[in-house]
């Protein structure tokens, strides 16, 4: 489904990313794990055409996303939940919901079937919403427009645990519904029971590839590379 070989990305003359092998497969969970600055949010901007590769190739089920605009790489079936949320605080719930709507199978009431507190909010100014409600409306609303592939950029940051539980549950009900996501997230006990693949980035390059019994096995891995 997605795939990124041996992508390189630069701000300006800092190099940043030094040949990212990366993989989601159909239906799949897959998380970019590393500590603070290792690049995994410069990965998503590079998927997303917002720090474009210099060298390397993505695609998306074959087609070849690196050279194309971000809004024609968003039309491809790239949907993202960005770091702090970012929902239109202005409009109302629904409102958002329906500013990124794209026909497929995704509607209101099934965001709001995925996330009954926000069904209970409909009309509410979304700036409004607590933390966690606007976390949710943010995944609602990448899912309106019916990504191929859904990218969660640390959506449980700041969040209190009943919450954050919520969250995972709603990436467990996708999951079963088959949609493919890359999760970056800094809980690794929930990614571990959630992912199917685990990729862990450092200084820019992507040192190991796994699954999530080989990542819960080996302690002296996890710790060199995640410091937990
Ligand atoms: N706009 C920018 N200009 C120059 N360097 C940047 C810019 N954004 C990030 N960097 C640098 O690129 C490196 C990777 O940053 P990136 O944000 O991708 O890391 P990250 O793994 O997502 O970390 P975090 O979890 O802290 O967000 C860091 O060394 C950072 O300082």
């Amino acid at each position: 489904m997605l795939r990124l070989s041996g992508v390189e990305s630069f701000y300006g003359a800092s190099q940043v990313l030094f040949g990212i092998d990366l993989e989601v497969g159909a239906g799949e969970v897959a998380t970019l794990l590393g500590r603070n600055g290792m690049g995994k949010t410069t990965t998503v901007r590079a998927i997303l055409g917002l720090t474009p590769p210099r060298q390397g190739e993505i695609a998306l089920d074959g087609q070849r996303l690196d050279g194309l605009p971000p809004y024609r790489i968003a039309r491809a079936g790239i949907g993202l939940v960005p770091e702090g949320r970012h929902v239109f605080p202005t409009l109302s719930v629904r409102e958002n919901l329906i500013a990124t709507a794209r026909g497929g199978g995704w509607t209101e009431e099934r965001v709001f079937a995925l996330f009954p507190r926000l069904s209970e909010r409909a009309g509410q100014r979304a700036g409004t919403l607590s933390g966690g409600e606007q976390q949710m409306l943010a995944i609602g609303r990448a899912l309106m427009t019916n990504p191929r592939l859904l990218i969660l950029d640390e959506a449980t940051e700041g969040l209190a645990p009943l919450i954050r539980e919520e969250i995972w549950r709603c990436v467990e009900a996708l999951k079963a519904d088959g949609q493919a996501i890359l999760l970056i997230d800094k809980n690794i006990d929930a990614l571990l029971r959630l992912a199917d693949r685990h990729h862990i980035i450092e200084k820019g390059r992507i040192v190991w590839t796994g699954g999530s019994a080989e990542l819960a096995a080996d302690e002296a891995l996890r710790h060199r590379y995640l410091g937990v």
